[in-house]
């Protein structure tokens, strides 16, 4: 994605390349003196006093949505979104997915094809971005350089209405309130890139938007300040009364900071659930890697389930019909020679097509009669004398698969 560089209030129109988007309004940077001016050439001076239109006192609060968005011939984004106020929602996916597409329609810059979008029952369909109730984080923070902190977060509340005392108070509030009381005055390139994604968000919630769009909110960040806003996050997510909607590659940012997934692949839905419900019976192979499972797919007769493709595998489960079978990498004991004595139900002669580094173990990528990954110590490995190419035998217990319907 190429994010748009501004908060969602002064959201400029996708670049050039994208011609579904064309029909954006025009929309300028902040005014270099911090007051802000929404719309650009289309806006409204004033947009407090109502572009936005009135929410359905009866209407259903959250968010109800349908978005069809056609890229290019061949790509078409389909997929409906459903959260009430408190939900956090997010979306994963592979590259190419559709994750940037559906958040760019969720805050009104990208148009829809067809479908709609209802946030607390209202209509957005008319309703330019910089009207929207919406606010937006991105990955790489893009706060207005050249404005304090303070300010940074103070545009927000002044493009709502608010006069610039009232923007400057609630800004102070809410930099409070994210541990930056501290760094009021300080300019964006004197933050660090933990801190500055915290104003970032402050400025997002600082609107009190119905829906909030974080967009690979943490990626920017190295590894250590990364836990520690994404702990940060997860605490702001929690108390925050509307929908939020995050976009991630991370399964564990995905994990640790939405109530709910919604796994995009090829512009559809693939499944939809809590992370332990997905963690624990994955429906694709992209969601199997992201979560690190072996899955197959096969027709179950009690406990032995027939790969479509391969060999069988004995589970403990007794099922009948079409089933996913899944076991964890840690789950596979490598031999070199054929195993006489093990108890492992499950035994594939299989060859080592690559090994790599996992955390403090060797991950093996095998190939053969089952292709799987299989985990193991750096020392096993030497015993093995792995290498691409060397012949193994994998056994895997039958308690340790788990099989499920397909
Ligand atoms: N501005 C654009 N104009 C036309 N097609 C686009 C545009 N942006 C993205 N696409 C296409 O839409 C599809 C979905 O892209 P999108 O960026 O939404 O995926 P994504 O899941 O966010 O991917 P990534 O994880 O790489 O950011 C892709 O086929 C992409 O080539």
């Amino acid at each position: 994605m190429t994010p748009p560089p501004t908060p969602a209030d002064a959201l400029p129109p996708e670049e050039p390349a994208a011609p579904a988007d064309d029909a954006q309004p025009p929309q300028g940077p902040p005014a270099p003196d911090n007051e802000c001016r929404t719309g650009g050439a289309g806006g409204n001076d004033n947009p407090a006093e109502g572009r936005v239109p009135p929410t359905h006192p009866h209407s259903k609060a959250g968010l109800n949505a349908h978005l069809v968005i056609d890229r290019t011939p061949t790509f078409r984004l389909d997929i409906t979104l459903t959260a009430t106020p408190g939900d956090v929602l997010a979306l994963l996916g592979p590259n190419g997915a559709g994750k940037t597409t559906a958040l760019r329609a969720l805050a009104g810059l990208t148009p829809l094809t067809r479908g709609h979008l209802h946030l607390d029952g209202t209509d957005l369909h008319d309703t330019p971005p910089e009207h929207r109730p919406v606010g937006v984080v991105f990955q790489d923070y893009l706060l207005f350089p050249h404005l304090t902190a303070l300010d940074n977060v103070a545009f927000g509340p002044r493009c709502r209405g608010a006069t610039k005392s009232e923007a400057r108070a609630q800004a102070q509030d809410w930099l409070h309130r994210m541990g930056l009381k501290e760094h009021t005055t300080t300019k964006p390139r004197r933050l660090s890139g933990g801190q500055a994604q915290r104003v970032a968000l402050a400025r997002a919630l600082a609107t009190h938007p119905r829906l909030l769009l974080l967009d690979e909110p943490l990626a920017a960040l190295d590894a250590r300040t990364r836990l520690e806003v994404r702990a940060q996050l997860r605490r702001h997510l929690a108390e925050f009364e509307a929908v939020a909607v995050l976009v991630t590659h991370d399964p564990l940012d995905a994990m640790v900071l939405a109530d709910r997934l919604v796994v995009i692949e090829h512009g559809r839905i693939v499944q939809e659930g809590t992370p332990a419900d997905i963690a624990r019976h994955p429906r694709t192979d992209y969601i199997a890697q992201l979560v690190g499972l072996n899955l197959y797919k096969g027709q179950a007769d009690g406990h032995t389930v027939r790969l479509d493709a391969g060999p069988a595998i004995t589970t403990t489960e007794d099922l009948t019909g079409q089933v996913f079978v899944a076991f964890p990498p840690s789950a596979v004991t490598l031999h070199r020679d054929r195993p006489t004595g093990s108890s492992a139900r499950n035994l594939w002669h299989c060859e080592v097509a690559g090994l790599e580094t996992h955390g403090d173990q060797i991950r093996a990528d095998l190939t053969g009669e089952l292709p799987l990954a299989a985990d193991l110590t750096t020392v096993a490995a030497a015993e093995l004398d792995l290498h691409p190419g060397a012949p193994v035998w994998a056994t895997v217990k039958a308690t340790q698969t788990h099989a499920y319907p397909a």
